[in-house]
Order: structure tokens, then sequence, then C-alpha cells
């Protein structure tokens, strides 16, 4: 079937396939049909009220650049909702070369007919190569705007965890209890994600009363499996990964996790995982992470400096070390970690346990493909495995694993749209695969 002049198939994504914005009855579709598109205007948009700021922080050639930036932005927006094919990226940036390797070797290049994680990836990477191309904005980061009104809009919810944690560092009464308490606050952060709300701030203040109310929402919850992974006494390695995704209040989430798996000698040092790139609006850059660490150093609150000069001395300590790697930003799902990036590979492996944070690393980690909800973690990782896995992700796509049979027809039979409102949660965990070979 044709739908104005777009090849697709009004349909749902038929099972173990890969989602694709060519089946019509998708969240893949609707993305590529509206929430790009909306995501790129609303770029613009700021762009254009913050155009004086801009130029004179960048410079007067950045305000002629500035042009030419939003009409590639507009033309690029063009390119998605007429489903042209994804074009070489042409920028000399390191990651160049994969990248236009990967889509060459892709059979379906144009935006609805391609994996859509592939499409989605891609919107990014051209919106970085927007900006790569010019002289004076080279170092823009569009998003960053949006991402620092997102927490500081969130001050409230910083502050009451803030306040939490601190009272909460030495000697909780019940570790595990707080351990996974901890856990399930940083699950609903990710709740707080700007490519999902289409840049509209959430209020994440509730999660604190409401997190015994939101248990049911967890749909698939190995919690207790998490616990005994992190607080292995006979486990060799001390180190931990996080793989981060959002800035704001999920990234504070994290870095409350982080503290905690420190001052509770889980581990005796934790590596932070970012983008190298501006990525799905809110995802937490090197940048990112610094301007937070500065926001809680400035704060007038007693418990937020605290915990700001406690975490610039894991920083400066290297007890928290910051990673960037290219890989992330790239297309690649993680079954293809090991053969692109096997150094990266290589050193997840040291990790005692991996976590990986929200929506899109859980994308990548089942290949986008639609399994059938039952299967275990351990198949939809297709090989993945560096070391203990971790996912903590809020349910924003049509793609699950792991769950026991007939919670998601049962699911699908009281909320028809669980599977796309960020409602619902998974904490899972798959062992060493190593060890389960
Ligand atoms: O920030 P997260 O949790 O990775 O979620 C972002 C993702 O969620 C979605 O909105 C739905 O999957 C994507 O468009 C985007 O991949």
């Amino acid at each position: 079937e044709c739908t104005e002049n777009i090849p697709i198939m009004d349909i749902i994504t038929p099972r173990n396939a890969s989602l694709s914005g060519f089946y019509k009855r998708s969240f893949a579709y609707f993305t590529i049909k509206e929430r790009l598109p909306r995501i790129l205007t609303q770029s613009i948009d700021i762009l254009v009220r913050n155009k004086d700021d801009i130029g004179e922080e960048y410079g007067e050639k950045a305000k002629q650049e500035l042009k030419t930036v939003i009409g590639e932005l507009s033309k690029l927006k063009y390119e998605i909702q007429t489903n042209k094919p994804m074009l070489n990226i042409t920028s000399n940036a390191s990651d160049v070369k994969l990248y236009n390797d990967f889509l060459t070797q892709q059979p379906n290049k144009t935006y609805f007919t391609a994996v859509w994680l592939h499409a989605e990836c891609y919107m990014y990477r051209r919106i970085r190569e927007i900006f790569e191309l010019t002289e004076s904005l080279r170092s823009y980061d569009p998003f960053s705007i949006q991402k620092r009104s997102a927490y500081e809009t969130n001050s409230a919810a910083v502050l009451q965890l803030s306040k939490y944690l601190v009272s909460n560092l030495t000697d909780p009464i019940d570790t595990k209890s707080e351990f996974i308490k901890l856990l399930k606050l940083n699950l609903w952060g990710n709740q707080c994600d700007l490519s999902f709300s289409s840049g509209i701030v959430e209020d994440c203040s509730d999660w604190f009363q409401i997190l015994d109310s939101m248990q049911a929402n967890i749909v698939s919850d190995h919690s207790e499996d998490v616990w005994s992974a992190v607080s292995d006494a006979n486990a060799t390695s001390r180190i931990i990964d996080i793989v981060l995704d959002n800035s704001g209040y999920e990234l504070f989430t994290d870095l409350c996790l982080a503290d905690f798996l420190i001052s509770h000698k889980f581990a005796d040092s934790i590596r932070i995982y970012v983008k190298t790139i501006p990525w799905f609006v809110s995802d937490v850059m090197t940048s990112d992470f610094n301007w937070t660490l500065q926001q809680l150093l400035n704060s007038k609150e007693k418990d937020m400096k605290y915990l700001g000069q406690r975490w610039t001395k894991y920083v400066n300590d290297q007890i928290w070390t910051i990673v960037e790697h290219d890989f992330f930003t790239l297309p690649h799902d993680y079954s293809l970690m090991a053969s692109t990036a096997p150094a990266l590979y290589k050193q997840m492996q040291e990790a005692k346990v991996v976590i990986f944070k929200g929506d899109l690393n859980y994308r990548k980690l089942l290949g986008e493909k639609n399994w059938e909800p039952s299967t275990p973690c351990k198949v939809a990782l297709q090989g993945f495995g560096p070391s203990k896995i971790v996912t903590l992700r809020t349910v924003k796509c049509q793609l699950i694993c792991g769950l026991e049979p007939g919670v998601a027809e049962a699911l699908s039979a009281k909320d028809p749209e669980w599977e796309t409102t960020g409602k619902y949660g998974v904490i899972q965990y798959c062992d060493d695969i190593r060890k389960l070979e």
C-alpha cells in the first residue's frame, strides 16, 4: 500500500521483525511521521529565539551561520517527511567511516523503510553534522538550553532526593531495601526524557511519594537479582559501569545510585558512559555532567552543595570516571559492540555489573526486534554479554523481553497504550553469559 507516496504497510509490526516506520500501526511510524519533525521544529524555534544570545557568545560569524543551520535543519525535516534516503555523513569526524559503511550495508535506506533505530539515530547524527560543518558553531549543543531548563524545573525533586540521600548515605537501617528504593527511583527518573515528551519537561517531584503505589507498574522486576549481583562479596571485580541516558533529574538519580554503590563499598570505582554528541535531545554529554555538578556546587541548599562537593571529589580522585565513546552514537545495536568497538567491549568485561539506562539503550540491547514478550532476556541480547547486565527502563516503545507468559497480553487488554506511555517500567537482570554457557 502507498500512503502519500510513502511505501508503507497498514499493519502492526510482525513478531520477530525489526521495528520500522514501514509498519503504519506502530509507534515507529508515529515517531518518524510526527515526533521527529516536531523535535526539529522545536530546535529551530529555540535557535531563533536565542539567536542574539548565541551571537553574543559565539561571535558575529555565528549569527550568519545560524541562518545556514536553520535552513539545513528545515531541509532535514523535509527529507524525513518525504521519505528521502539517508545520505552519507560528510564531515571528517572520527565516526564517519563506520557510520557510512553501516549505512551502505543497509538494504532499506529511506526514513520510513529503514529499521527505526537506524532512522532515528541518523536524524541526530545529521543534526550534529549540520553544526560540525560550521566554523563558529562546531561545539554548539542545540539541546543544551532544553536540558538546563529541565534540570531547573525539577530542582524541587533534586532537593528532596538530596536530603534523602545525605541522611541515608551512612548506616541506613536496611542497606538492601535502601538500595532497591534508589533503584526504583532511578527507574522512574527515566520518564523525564525530552525526546519522548518532545521537549515538554515532566514534573518529577512526585516519585518519592508514590514509589510504593508504582510497584504494580514494574512489569518485570528483578531487583532481588540486581541486589545479589551488586552486593556479591565474592565478586572479583570492584568496578561498576553505568551507561547513562538523560540529563536533568534522571542524571541526578543515576549519580545518587553511583554514590550509594561507592559509600556502601559495593564498588571502588564507577565508570560513567556519556554521549560524545548531542543525542536524543536530553542525553548526557560530559558538558551536561559537569554543568550538573556545578549547579550542585553553587546551590544554596546545604545537602545539594554537599553532594556537589562530594561528587567533584569522586571525579578528582578518579573514583568516578567519565567515559566517552563514539560507539554509543552509532546506529549499531549492542550485539555489534564486540566486533565494532572491541576495546569498549573488553573494558565492559572488567565490570562487576553494567547498568544500562533507558529506552534507547534497551532497544539497542534487544536489537530493535519485536520479540515475543516472554523471550528470555539472555536470548534477546543475541550474544551481547560482556558482564552481568542490568536494565532500568521505562517502557516507551513496542519492544520488550523477559515478561512472564501472559503478562503482555493482560497489559494490552487493560491498557492498550501501555507500551508507549512511559508509565510502565522494567528492572531486568541478565547473568553473565560467560557463566551461563
Ligand atoms: O531517553 P530514553 O529512555 O532512551 O528514551 C528515548 C526514546 O524513547 C522513544 O521516545 C521511544 O522509544 C524514542 O523515540 C527514543 O528512543
